[in-house]
């Protein structure tokens, strides 16, 4: 097998859902189009409605089509789709979908090389693993990976229970647990621009920085995602996963050398680090929030208790501010601030570092304040990085004034910038664990949320909603950072 065009068949539970449809055959056809696939291979979708393999390849030409917003002129590619309808909680299907695989197999010359990619409900984990072990379809001759979809867990003790699940069918390195964030490609870049400039890596720790702020805003609401979301909440949805993890590639040392485990480990320690947050100190480091109605990008939005499948009496976040402190000799002392929510001013997602201040300004005698040095890393929409400095300003003397280096990512590579389910895809069949979560990390993520989450099941809102659809979040999560002596950021590019 030549490792760089992996042969695999890829096996998607869920196969007629939203995430199939939006990201992974589109996905798969991008990895397809750009020669990372090889020819020999074959995508199986499994779902329960009646579809025969013809109807399914329309479907998927449907959503490439949509995706790419071009017709696709190559047909070779859908035939490479098959699709078998069955409910996942039926043993005896397990047992045709296994003879469709070993003549995939055959037809299209794999060596038992099987991804199962589960795009279902998490209520359905355990039994589709526990199935394919029993049915047989986990014994092939090549290798076998399970791709699990978030959440996993809804809390520490769910989440040992759904691990203890899967690991009687999969070793840890066969497990896949996607965490979209870490595909982006401004998020990868993390790591090279601490660790590959010279100028940075001497000042990132707690002598320098004075404190470290991630936004991850969102204009859209629940969308039809009440169901699952109104249970689970940003914190689970968002911060549980994304957010520390961003916050982990932060705040870990570097790695002793760029292998998964290596990696993993660092990043490991630093959600071990995390200061633990008792109950009673929850409403200190933590703010949650829950849209009203309110205007988003031009438009009147209703409240989130006015979403389908959500309560009208909802006391489920929907937005979630944060000081975590993470205790280690690099960063003791150092806030790491973090917001996220729904209906907010728009869809970002930015990183700011703060320096200190230089310790005596020269230019205090001049009318202006001098800002302070700021790196932005811009993951989402656009791509790139700003360092804000201090300059002389023209033709004044001696006086200083802010300017700034933009580097725009995605304005070098456009719309060719990879989309992160592409790039996980395309890990998981060269067998790179690298931007997946490890069982130890989800662990550690979820014993630093329970207790928050704990206190905010238990605990009355009685202010939601408290910010308005298309704002920044409640009054409460600039507070916050007021009290530390900071503001948040604006996440606008050129501000
Ligand atoms: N959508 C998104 O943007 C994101 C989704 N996720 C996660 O991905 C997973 C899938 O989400 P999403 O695609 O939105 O979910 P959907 O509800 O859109 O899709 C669920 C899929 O499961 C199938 N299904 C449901 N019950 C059964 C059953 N008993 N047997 C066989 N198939 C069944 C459905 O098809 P049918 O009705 O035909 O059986 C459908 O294909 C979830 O874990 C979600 O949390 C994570 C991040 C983002
Ligand atoms: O995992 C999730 O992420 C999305 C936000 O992802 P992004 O790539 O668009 O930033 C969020 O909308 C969803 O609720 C959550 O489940």
């Amino acid at each position: 097998m030549n490792n760089m065009n992996p042969k695999s068949l890829i096996v998607i539970f869920g196969a007629t859902g939203d995430l199939a449809k939006r990201k992974l055959f589109p996905s798969i056809y991008r990895l397809y189009e750009k020669g990372k696939l090889s020819e020999e291979f074959a995508v199986v979708g499994v779902a329960r409605r009646p579809l025969s393999h013809d109807e399914f390849r329309n479907y998927v030409q449907q959503s490439v089509e949509d995706s790419t917003k071009q017709e696709l002129s190559d047909q070779h590619f859908i035939s490479h789709f098959y699709y078998h309808p069955f409910d996942v909680t039926d043993t005896a299907s397990y047992q045709e979908l296994k003879a469709l695989l070993e003549r995939l197999d055959k037809t299209y010359n794999i060596p038992g090389n099987r991804i199962f990619y589960l795009a279902m409900a998490p209520e359905f984990f355990g039994t589709i693993t526990s199935r394919l072990k029993s049915e047989g379809l986990t014994a092939t001759n090549g290798w076998k990976r399970l791709v699990i979809e978030k959440p996993f867990g809804h809390d520490l003790k769910s989440a040992q229970q759904l691990n203890t699940e899967i690991r009687q069918a999969f070793s840890e390195s066969e497990i896949f647990r996607i965490d979209h964030y870490l595909g982006k490609e401004m998020v990868q870049n993390i790591e090279v621009i601490r660790f590959a400039n010279a100028i940075f890596e001497p000042l990132w720790n707690n002598r320098f920085i004075s404190n470290i702020q991630i936004t991850s805003s969102e204009t859209l609401g629940v969308e039809d995602r009440g169901r699952y979301y109104d249970h689970s909440g940003a914190l689970r949805d968002m911060v549980q996963n994304h957010m520390l993890q961003m916050v982990a590639l932060l705040a870990m040392e570097p790695p002793i050398k760029l292998t998964t485990d290596d990696i993993r480990s660092e990043k490991v320690k630093v959600l071990r680090a995390l200061r633990p947050i008792s109950h009673d100190e929850v409403d200190q480091y933590f703010v949650r929030g829950q849209y009203g109605r309110g205007i988003v990008k031009g438009n009147e939005v209703i409240s989130y208790r006015e979403e389908n499948n959500v309560d009208p009496n909802s006391n489920t976040e929907t937005f979630v501010a944060g000081k975590l402190m993470i205790d280690n000799f690099r960063w003791a002392g150092v806030p790491f601030y973090i917001r996220t929510g729904k209906r907010m001013t728009e869809k970002s997602t930015k990183i700011v570092v703060q320096f200190k201040d230089v310790p005596m300004n020269l230019y205090y005698r001049t009318s202006e304040t001098i800002q302070p040095n700021l790196l932005v890393i811009h993951i989402q929409p656009d791509e790139g990085i700003t360092l804000h400095l201090n300059g002389k300003k023209s033709g004044e003397n001696m006086k200083a004034s802010p300017i700034k280096l933009d580097y725009c990512n995605n304005c070098i590579d456009g719309i060719n910038t990879p989309e992160a389910y592409e790039k996980l895809l395309y890990d998981c069949m060269r067998g790179d664990a690298t931007n997946f979560t490890h069982w130890d990390e989800v662990a550690a993520s979820w014993s630093f949320v329970d207790p928050i989450s704990e206190v905010w099941e238990n605990t009355k809102a009685v202010d939601f909603p408290n910010y308005e659809a298309g704002s920044m979040g409640p009054k409460a999560a600039d507070e916050l950072l007021h009290k530390d002596g900071f503001h948040w950021w604006p996440i606008h590019y050129h501000e």
